[in-house]
C-alpha cells in the first residue's frame, strides 16, 4: 500500500519505518524541516534501539522517504495516519491542535478516496471533530470525495519501540465500515505470523481503549509506589512483596516495580486527559485522581530520603545523579522523574554531577537549562567524585552491575540512594554501603 504518515515523531517514525519494513511504501511527513532534511542525510532525531538501520535500509530501498509536502504525498495515497502530538492542554486535557491542523491540510489537500488514521492518543470524540475539519474543507473547496476516519491507537513503548511494532500484544482498530476494516485488517496482517491480535471495534471504543490501557498501567505503577511507603512504615521489604504478588497469574508481574513515579510522553499526559474527559462529562474519577497524586508524592520520596539523611539545607553537598531519560534505552527526558528530584536538590544548595548513556544533550539543551549548580560528566564513575553520596534514578543496563569498590573510593561517604531498587539484592550494607532504597527501611 502507499501510505502517508503524518508527524515523524517517535510514534510517525517508527510507524512509518515499520510499515516500509513490511514491504509497503511510505511517506513521512513533518513541518519540521530540519528534522526532515536530516533524516533524509541519515541523521536519526531520536535515540531508539534498531530504528537507525531499519530507516536508513528503507530510504535505500526506496520504500520510505521524508518531505514536508503533504499535498505532494497525497496525491498516490491509499492511507493517511495522523501522528502528531497530543500534549497536555491548560486545563489538563489532551491539546488537539496539532490534530485537527493536519485534518483541515488533509481536507484541502485529498485528491482521491481515503483511509485517515488517527494514529495519535486523543479523547473520545476526536474522530468526529478530525471527520467535521475534512468535510468542511472539501466543501470549501466544493469537492465530493469519500473517505472514512479510523481510530488505530498506539501501544508502543519508547525504548522497545520497533520490537512493540513488529509483534504486537495487540492492534486495536475503530471503524465504521467494513471496507475500512478489511484494509486495515490487510495492512495489519504481516505483523500477525503466529497469532492474529486484530481487535476491531467502534471508534469510540477504541479511542477510549488507549487511554483505558495508559491508566490502567499507571494505576498499577502507582498502586506498589503506595504500597512501597506502607512496607517501609511496617517494617516489610516492597521487592519481596513484589514477587509475592506478582506470582498470582491474576496479577502478574508486570508493571508493579516500584520507583521514584512514572514520567514519560504519555502515563502523565493521558491519566489527566482521561480526568478531565471524566469530568468534562461530569463525573468526578476518585481512582485516577489518586493514581496522579500518588504519582507527584513519589517523584519526591528519594529527595526526601536525602534531606532527612544530610538535612534540609544541602549547601557544600554534591551527588553523584545516575540516569536523567524517563527510563532506559531512550534519550527522552519528558516527564521524567529526574528533571524533579535534581530541581528540588539544587533548590536546597546541592550541587550536581550528572551522568546518562544518552539523555544529556536533552537534559542540558532544554529541560534542565538554565538551572544552575549541575555538571555533566562523561562516565558514571566521573560523577562520584567529591560527591556526598550517588543517586540512581534511571536503571540503565550500564548501572546494574558497578564496581561498588570503585564506587566506595571515589566517592566522600559511602552512600547510595536507589530509586529503582537496582541494588536490593546485592546486599551493599555488607560491602560497607549506607543503602536507602524505595519500599524497605
Ligand atoms: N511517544 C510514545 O511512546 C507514544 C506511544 C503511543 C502513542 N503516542 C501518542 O502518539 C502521538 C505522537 O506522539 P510522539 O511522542 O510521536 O510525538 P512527537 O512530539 O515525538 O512528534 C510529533 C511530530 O509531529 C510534528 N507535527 C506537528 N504538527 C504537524 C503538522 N501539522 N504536520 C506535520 N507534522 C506535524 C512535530 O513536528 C513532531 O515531529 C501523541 O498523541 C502520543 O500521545 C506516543
Ligand atoms: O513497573 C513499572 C513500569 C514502569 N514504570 C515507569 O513508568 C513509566 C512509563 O514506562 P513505560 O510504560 O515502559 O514507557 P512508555 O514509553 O511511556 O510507554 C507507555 O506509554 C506509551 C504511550 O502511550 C504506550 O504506548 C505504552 O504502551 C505504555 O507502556 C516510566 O517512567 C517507568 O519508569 C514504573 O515505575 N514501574
Amino acid at each position: 500500500m502507499n501510505l502517508t504518515v503524518i508527524g515523524t515523531g517517535y510514534v510517525g517514525l517508527v510507524s512509518g519505518t515499520c510499515f516500509a519494513e513490511m514491504g509497503n511504501t511510505v511517506t513521512c511527513i513533518d513541518i519540521d524541516e530540519k528534522k526532515i532534511n536530516d533524516l533524509k542525510k541519515g541523521i536519526i532525531p531520536i535515540y531508539e534501539p534498531g530504528l537507525e538501520p531499519m530507516v536508513i535500509k528503507n530510504v535505500k530501498n526506496n520504500t520510505l522517504h521524508f518531505s514536508t509536502d503533504l499535498a505532494h504525498s497525497l496525491k498516490k495515497c491509499d492511507i493517511a495516519f495522523i501522528a502528531v502530538g497530543t500534549p497536555m492542554g491548560e486545563d489538563g486535557s489532551a491539546d488537539l491542535q496539532y490534530v485537527l491542523q493536519v485534518a483541515s491540510d488533509i481536507g484541502k489537500h485529498m485528491q482521491q478516496k481515503l483511509i485517515i488514521v488517527d494514529k495519535s492518543t486523543v479523547p473520545v470524540g476526536t474522530a468526529d471533530k478530525v471527520h467535521e475539519e475534512i468535510k468542511k474543507q472539501l466543501e470549501i473547496r466544493n469537492v465530493d470525495i469519500d473517505f472514512e476516519v479510523v481510530s488505530n491507537p498506539e501501544f508502543l513503548k519508547e525504548g522497545a519501540a520497533i520490537s512493540d511494532f513488529l509483534k504486537p500484544d495487540r492492534v486495536v482498530v475503530g471503524v465504521a465500515s467494513k471496507e475500512a476494516e478489511d484494509t486495515m485488517r490487510a495492512l495489519y496482517a504481516p505483523f500477525f505470523r503466529i497469532k492474529d491480535a486484530f481487535i476491531s471495534m467502534d471508534v469510540r471504543s477504541a479511542e477510549m481503549t488507549k487511554y483505558v490501557a495508559n491508566a490502567m498501567l499507571a494505576t498499577k505503577i502507582s498502586f506498589m509506589n503506595e504500597v512501597s511507603n506502607i512496607c517501609e512504615l511496617v517494617g516489610a521489604d516492597v521487592n519481596k512483596v513484589r514477587i509475592g504478588i506478582g506470582s498470582d497469574s491474576r496479577i502478574g508481574y508486570s508493571f508493579i516495580y516500584p520507583g521514584s513515579g512514572y514520567g514519560g510522553s504519555c502515563f502523565p499526559k493521558d491519566v489527566k486527559a482521561l480526568k478531565r474527559s471524566a469530568q468534562q462529562h461530569g463525573y468526578t474519577p476518585r481512582l485516577i485522581d489518586a493514581v496522579e497524586k500518588v504519582n507527584n508524592d513519589q517523584k519526591m520520596v528519594i529527595a526526601n530520603k536525602i534531606v532527612a539523611k544530610f538535612g534540609k539545607d544541602l549547601k557544600g553537598h554534591t551527588f553523584a545523579i545516575w540516569g536523567l531519560s524517563f527510563k532506559p534505552e531512550t534519550d527522552d527526558m519528558r516527564e521524567a522523574p529526574a528533571i524533579y528530584i535534581i530541581k528540588a536538590l539544587v533548590e536546597k544548595g546541592a550541587k550536581i554531577k550528572a551522568y546518562d548513556p544518552k539523555a544529556m544533550h536533552e537534559a542540558q539543551s532544554f529541560y534542565l537549562k538554565g538551572v544552575k549548580d549541575i555538571e555533566y560528566c562523561e562516565s558514571k564513575y566521573d560523577t562520584l567524585n567529591e560527591a556526598n553520596a550517588m543517586v540512581l534514578l534511571t536503571e540503565w543496563k550500564e548501572f546494574r552491575s558497578p564496581d561498588f569498590e570503585e564506587i566506595k573510593n571515589r566517592l566522600k561517604e559511602a552512600v547510595i540512594f536507589d530509586g529503582r531498587n537496582q541494588y536490593s539484592n546485592l546486599n551493599l550494607e555488607n560491602k560497607g554501603f549506607e543503602y536507602y532504597q524505595i519500599g524497605k527501611k
